[in-house]
Order: C-alpha cells, then sequence, then structure tokens
C-alpha cells in the first residue's frame, strides 16, 4: 500500500487547519448558542470578551488530530482508486478514473476517516464552546482545562462511549459528502485541463476551493446536527437519536436552523481547501 498520500494528506490537512480555525470557532458558536445575531456579532464578541486567542481556542488539539484525519482520508481515498483502476496518483491525471470510481473512492476515505475523527470533533466542539474568558484570578475556571482534561472528563462523566457521541452524525455528514469533494474537485480540475495533463497550480487552488465549498454547502444541515448531539453531555438536554434532534430543532427555531453557519462554513472551506489540495498535489509530483 503506498503510504506517500497519507503523509501528504498529513502535512496539507495541518497547513488547511490553521487558516481555516477562527472561522470554524465563529461557526461551532452560531450553530450551538443563541446569543448572537450574526458572523460579524461573534466576531466582535468574541474579539472584545476573549481577544484574538478566542478564536484560536481548541486548536493545538485539532492541528495534532485533523492532520491524521487528513491523512487518513486522502491515503484511504487514493488506495481505493489504486484498488478500482489499478492507477498509481502520478499515472491518475493520464488515465484518469471514471466520475463513479472517484465518487466511491471519495466515500470510503470519507467512512473511515469518521472513526479517527468523531472523538477529536467532540472535543474540539466542547472547547469552542467555552465562552469564559481566559482564566482570570477569581473567576471561576472552565469546565474543560484543555483538550486531555476534556478527553478525561468525558470518558470519567460519560463512559468512553462519551467520546463518540454523534458518531453517526457525523458518518451521515462525511460519507456521502467526501464522495461530492473529490468528483467536484476532479470535475473542476479536468474542465480546465487539456487532456491527458497535470493542472496548473490556479486551477487545483479554485478546484480545491470550490470543492470545499460545494462538499459543505451539502454537509451543513448535518453539521448542525452532529454538533448538538456532540453538545449534549448528561447535563444539557439529550436528544433520542439524529432524527429526534433534526425534528426538535425544526419545530423550536423554524427549518433555517439547517442552514446555520452556512455562509460562515464556505467561506472557511475556500482558502482550506485550496491550500489542502495545493500542498497535497505539489508534494506528491515533487516525491514522485
Ligand atoms: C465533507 N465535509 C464537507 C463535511 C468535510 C470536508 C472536509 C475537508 C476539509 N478537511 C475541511 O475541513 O474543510
Amino acid at each position: 500500500m503506498p503510504v506517500e498520500e497519507f503523509v501528504a494528506g498529513w502535512i496539507s490537512g495541518a497547513l488547511g487547519l490553521v487558516l481555516g480555525h477562527p472561522f470554524d470557532t465563529v461557526k461551532v458558536r452560531l450553530q450551538t448558542q443563541t446569543t448572537y445575531r450574526g458572523i460579524i456579532d461573534c466576531m466582535v464578541k468574541t474579539y472584545r470578551h476573549e481577544s484574538l486567542l478566542g478564536f484560536f481556542k481548541g486548536m493545538s488539539f485539532p492541528i495534532a488530530s485533523i492532520a491524521v484525519v487528513n491523512s487518513v482520508l486522502f491515503g484511504v481515498y487514493s488506495n481505493t482508486l489504486l484498488a478500482l483502476t489499478a492507477t498509481s496518483h502520478q499515472e491518475r491525471w493520464a488515465q484518469p478514473p471514471s466520475y463513479t470510481q472517484v465518487f466511491i473512492a471519495g466515500c470510503t476515505g470519507g467512512f473511515v476517516q469518521v472513526y479517527c475523527l468523531a472523538p477529536f470533533d467532540l472535543i474540539k466542539v466542547r472547547l469552542q464552546n467555552q465562552t469564559e474568558p481566559r482564566a482570570r484570578p477569581g473567576s471561576p475556571p472552565p469546565r474543560y482545562r484543555g483538550p486531555v482534561h476534556c478527553a478525561a472528563s468525558i470518558c470519567q462523566e460519560e463512559g468512553p462511549r462519551g467520546l463518540f457521541r454523534g458518531a453517526w452524525a457525523l458518518t451521515l455528514r462525511d460519507t456521502p459528502t467526501l464522495g461530492i469533494y473529490f468528483v467536484t474537485y476532479e470535475w473542476l480540475c479536468r474542465q480546465s485541463t487539456p487532456d491527458g495533463q497535470n493542472p496548473s497550480s490556479a486551477t487545483v487552488l479554485v478546484a480545491g476551493g470550490f470543492a470545499g465549498i460545494t462538499s459543505w454547502a451539502v454537509a451543513t444541515p448535518l453539521d448542525v446536527i452532529k454538533s448538538r448531539m456532540q453538545m449534549a453531555g448528561p447535563k444539557h438536554r439529550v436528544y433520542r437519536g439524529v432524527l429526534d434532534c433534526m425534528a426538535r430543532s425544526a419545530q423550536q427555531e423554524g427549518l433555517g436552523v439547517f442552514f446555520r453557519g452556512l455562509t460562515i462554513n464556505s467561506a472557511r472551506a475556500f482558502p482550506v481547501n485550496a491550500v489542502t489540495f495545493l500542498s497535497y498535489e505539489y508534494l506528491l509530483r515533487w516525491w514522485g
């Protein structure tokens, strides 16, 4: 099994992540709290109350973990294509796989990465939703002191299965949308590249950016549900499952609830995925 794709996926995931984390914090807050009127309001309040650091809450952990998750995604994607088409990454622009093969490989990568992503994503969401400013003498400490403390508290209070809260919603969110992600990328690259040639850097950037936006647009309704189920610990209201969470959210807040965070998700998705695909392609060309 070729491993360069896993390494390239690791590095490119880390680069994309740093660029996108501030957008991600605003998104998670908008989706799970009702105190903000919109993106700008959330940004201003976060900055006033917590300074720039507020936007980077919960980042150290995803930078290590998302890199692993992206490595699994791109590694499994590329190796599934190898199994389906018997072509390596280097040969794929000359002998392109069909879109069905790309979709199947994307869904497979998406499905497998969920099991690495679920606990990391849960911890990230819980830490991002702590809105207390950095510890001041006399003020009560935040509930979780950091990722390790957060993981340990969840295990203690909710059992190890607590770390997988929301994992089913995450599977539903990621399996088809990662298929869409790779199909959009391939389609846009092939549209603007003469047959058989490698796409240019500009093409890779734009195709990667739009692959991110398209897949996030489709994923947003389940993203909202996933984040809410992850926040529903023993003390918050508990949903009976994905459908129950959907029905209750829609009843209480209207259908618009499924699109919370769509604008911010798209604004984040372009730079993150443009950089992820560009670094991924370049690392592989450089090693190949
Ligand atoms: C499929 N779905 C849209 C849910 C996720 C796509 C993930 C791509 C990238 N790691 C990012 O964070 O944007």
